[in-house]
């Protein structure tokens, strides 16, 4: 297989998740081995095109498609697969025009993002900059403008790249994700919905609408990330959430990018914060939890070594960034 000019960390995380045998063929990207031999021209396989006006005519197509559909949002993820090969839908749903899943707003205690909603917007919303800075601080390092311009919260969350940055950051938060289907909708959380890498709890027939994130009093949250170069994907990354209650950590998350086969939510760092004030020693304990439960792998952009020593470094400077947010000494 010869990604050619596509970018190179899709071509690593795919060989990598091929060669852990972790796409299994019933899953998203089937063929990765037929037709394309190294030199042909990059096209993907022939398929039928149909885009739907609402949202329910999206999942009744999806329906009527089953296991040989696909949705396309943004399609920056999901035509290169297409034209690697490693995706080969006999049917593609578009849900471009599907604006009203475009948007971010409060309902009581809850910030919700529609599937829809593109990086731009996410960069650049005033309710996640005041809620959930730790948006910003992802999206600033989320690819380049033209991947941001497109690119969607559904499509980054249903790709379920263990690098992706967007899902690393709804574990921090705790988000729920919203799945309609034939039947109705339903919400689980983002642990339930990240089966594995490139493969999530939206099956066939169903569609992501919404996520959901539950907002605390005198929270703060953060994230960072270590890449190769401006644009890149993680070599790891980490985002964390806390709410302060009488100088104590009374909710708190851990979400990592890059240091495992699926994105990493640690709930042993979340149970230690719990009921403490926050402190170096506190955060230092959390770090050294996070390396120690990461399972990173050696690749191009570093050694299995360096992966797990970011995973403690960057889960510290979260966890600092993010006390200080929720404690109103930063912004
Ligand atoms: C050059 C480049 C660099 C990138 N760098 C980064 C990076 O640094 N960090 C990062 O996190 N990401 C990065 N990305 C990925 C980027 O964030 C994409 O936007 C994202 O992965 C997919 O979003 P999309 O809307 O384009 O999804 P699509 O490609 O349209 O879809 C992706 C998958 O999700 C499914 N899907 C889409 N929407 C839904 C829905 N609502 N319900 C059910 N299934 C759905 C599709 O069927 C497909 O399987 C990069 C991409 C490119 C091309």
């Amino acid at each position: 297989m010869d990604p050619g000019p596509l970018n190179h960390s899709l071509k690593s995380a795919l060989t990598y998740a091929l060669s852990e045998r972790q796409l299994s063929g019933s899953q998203r990207y089937r063929g990765a081995d037929r037709e394309q031999r190294e030199g042909d021209v990059q096209v993907p396989a022939s398929f039928q095109y149909e885009r739907a006006r609402s949202v329910d005519e999206a999942v009744t197509m999806l329906r009527r498609f089953g296991e040989e559909a696909r949705v396309v949002a943004g399609g920056h993820s999901l035509l290169p697969m297409m034209k690697l090969r490693l995706a080969q839908p006999e049917f593609l749903v578009d849900i471009n025009d599907l604006h009203e899943l475009d948007y971010v707003r409060q309902e009581g205690s809850e910030l919700c993002i529609g599937a829809l909603t593109r990086h731009r917007t996410m960069l650049e919303n005033e309710l996640l900059w005041r809620y959930f800075p730790i948006f910003r601080d992802a999206e600033r390092v989320i690819a380049d403008p033209p991947v941001r311009n497109r690119g969607t919260m559904g499509g980054s969350l249903c790709q379920a790249d263990p690098s992706e940055d967007l899902s690393a950051v709804c574990a921090a938060v705790h988000a729920r994700a919203v799945i309609l289907g034939a039947d109705g909708s339903r919400t689980v959380t983002m642990e339930e919905f990240h089966k594995g890498p490139y493969e999530t709890d939206c099956g066939p027939g169903e569609l992501l609408v919404e996520v959901r994130i539950p907002i605390h009093p005198n929270a703060g949250s953060a994230y960072e990330k270590v890449e190769r170069k401006v644009g890149d994907w993680a070599v790891g990354a980490a985002g964390a959430a806390l709410a302060l209650r009488d100088g104590r950590i009374v909710e708190a998350g851990l979400g990592l990018a890059a240091v495992g086969s699926n994105t990493v939510h640690n709930h042993r760092v979340e149970e230690v914060l719990r009921g403490n004030a926050p402190s170096e020693e506190l955060f230092a304990e959390a770090a050294r939890i996070a390396a120690e439960d990461c399972s990173p792998s050696t690749d191009t952009r570093g050694s299995a070594e360096y992966k797990r020593h970011l995973a403690g470094e960057l889960t510290k400077r979260v966890l600092r960034r993010a006390a200080a947010r929720a404690a109103g000494r930063e912004a």
